[in-house]
C-alpha cells in the first residue's frame, strides 16, 4: 500500500516526452535518457554502459584535498580532452568522451553533467546494481586536471591509496568503488584480445569479481603478460595486478573478502562512493537532485559461486581474521568467460 505522503506527491508531464517527473526541473534529462539508451547504452549492461561508469571515474579523480589542482566531477575529460585525454591511464576514455560530447552539445547539459548522468543510467542497466544518486547542474570545467590524477594498474597499493586518500577516499570507499570491475572488461591492457572481462559476467553487477580475484593466477588470456597484468584463474578472464593486489593486501583484503558473498552490502557501499565521487569538487547546494531519471535497476540473476572447475582449495587466503566463505561451485566443465562484444 502507498503511504499517505507518497500519494499526495504531484507528477507533471514533460513536455515532448512519454514521462513524468515528480521535480519539473528534471523534464529534460528524460530527454537525455531516451536518447541515450536507444543511441548509445542500448538500454543494456553492454561496452558502452561499461565505459560510461569508467569515464565517471576518470573525470572525479581529478581533484586533490591538499594541492590546488583539478576540478573533481566537472567534465573536464571532455572539455579539456586535448590536455587530458593524452594521459597514458586515460587510454580509450577518448572514446567514451567522442561519444557523450555530442548527447551534451544536443541538449544543452554541460560535459559534467553529461558524465555522471549516463554513468549512473550505464550503472543501471546491469542487473544487481544500486540505484545511483543523479545531482545535475554542474557548470563547465575550468582546467584541465594534470596527468598522475587516475590509478595506473600497475602501482603498489600504498601508492593508489595515498593518491585516493589525497582526493578524499579511504581504503574500504576504494574498494568499494571497486566493485566497478564487475561490469567491466579491458581493451588496452593487452589490444590483442579487447573486451577482455574481469569476472565471468561482466554483463551483471554481482559480487564475481571480488571471488574470482581471491582464486589462485593460472593463465593470461592473450599474449600477456603485460603491464599492470598478472595471472587470472579463468580461460578468457584478466586479471589486474592492482585488483589482485588489493585482494591480499593487509590494508585491504578484509573489506575484499567481506563483499564475496554479499551483495547488498557490496552494493550499498559502492552507491554511497559513488555519491561522493560523482559530486567531488562540486557545490552541492547548487546542485538539483534528479535521481528520479534513472531508471531501477533488475535484480541479479547471479549468486556468489565458484565458477565451474573451483573450489574453496583455489582460494588464496589472504584476510588474517576471517576465512573465505565457502561456496557453491557450478556444475559442468571448466568455465571459460567469453569477450564483452564491441558496441559501435
Ligand atoms: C585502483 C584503481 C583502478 C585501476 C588501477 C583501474 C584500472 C583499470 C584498467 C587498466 C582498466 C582497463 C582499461 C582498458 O584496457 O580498456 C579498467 C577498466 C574499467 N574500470 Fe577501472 N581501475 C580502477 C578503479 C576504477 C574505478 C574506481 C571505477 C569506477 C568507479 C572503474 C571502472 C572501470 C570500468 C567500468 C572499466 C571497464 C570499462 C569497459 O569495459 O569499457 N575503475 N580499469
Ligand atoms: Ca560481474
Amino acid at each position: 500500500m502507498p503511504s499517505p505522503s507518497a500519494a499526495i506527491v504531484k507528477r507533471v508531464a514533460c513536455p515532448n516526452s512519454k514521462h513524468t517527473a515528480v521535480n519539473a526541473a528534471c523534464c529534460s534529462w528524460f530527454n537525455v535518457l531516451d536518447d541515450l539508451q536507444e543511441n548509445l547504452l542500448l538500454s543494456e549492461c553492454g561496452e558502452n554502459s561499461h565505459s560510461a561508469l569508467r569515464i565517471v571515474f576518470h573525470d572525479a579523480i581529478g581533484f586533490s584535498l591538499t594541492k590546488d589542482f583539478g576540478g573533481g566531477a566537472d567534465g573536464s575529460i571532455i572539455k579539456f580532452g586535448d590536455t587530458e585525454l593524452e594521459f597514458a591511464a586515460n587510454a580509450g576514455i577518448d572514446e567514451t568522451a567522442g561519444d557523450l560530447q555530442p548527447f551534451a552539445d544536443k541538449h544543452g547539459k554541460t560535459y559534467g553533467d553529461i558524465i555522471n548522468f549516463a554513468g549512473a543510467v550505464g550503472v543501471a542497466n546491469c542487473p544487481g546494481a544500486p540505484r545511483l544518486q543523479f545531482l545535475a547542474g554542474r557548470p563547465n570545467a575550468t582546467a584541465p586536471a594534470p596527468d598522475g590524477t587516475v590509478p595506473e594498474p600497475f602501482q603498489t597499493i600504498p601508492v593508489i591509496l595515498a593518491r585516493m586518500a589525497d582526493a578524499g577516499f579511504s581504503p574500504a570507499e576504494m574498494i568499494a568503488l571497486l566493485a566497478s570491475h564487475s561490469i567491466a572488461a579491458a581493451d588496452e591492457v593487452d589490444t590483442t584480445i579487447p573486451g577482455t572481462p574481469f569476472d565471468s559476467s561482466a554483463d551483471q553487477f554481482d559480487t564475481q569479481i571480488f571471488i574470482e580475484t581471491q582464486l589462485r593466477g593460472l593463465t593470461f588470456p592473450g599474449t600477456g603478460p603485460h603491464q599492470g597484468e598478472v595471472a587470472s584463474p579463468l580461460v578468457g578472464e584478466m586479471r589486474l595486478q592492482s585488483d589482485h593486489n588489493f585482494a591480499r593486501d593487509d590494508a585491504t583484503s578484509c573489506i575484499w573478502q567481506s563483499f564475496a558473498d554479499n551483495q547488498p552490502l557490496m552494493a550499498k557501499e559502492f552507491a554511497a562512493a559513488m555519491k561522493k565521487l560523482s559530486v567531488l569538487g562540486q557545490d552541492v547546494n547548487k546542485l538539483i537532485d534528479c535521481s528520479e531519471v534513472i531508471p531501477i535497476p533488475k535484480k541479479s540473476t547471479v549468486t556468489p559461486h565458484f565458477p565451474a572447475g573451483k573450489t574453496h582449495a583455489d582460494i588464496e587466503q589472504a584476510c588474517a581474521t576471517a576465512t573465505f566463505p565457502d561456496l557453491p561451485t557450478l556444475p559442468g566443465p571448466a568455465q571459460t568467460v567469453a569477450p564483452v562484444p564491441p558496441e559501435s
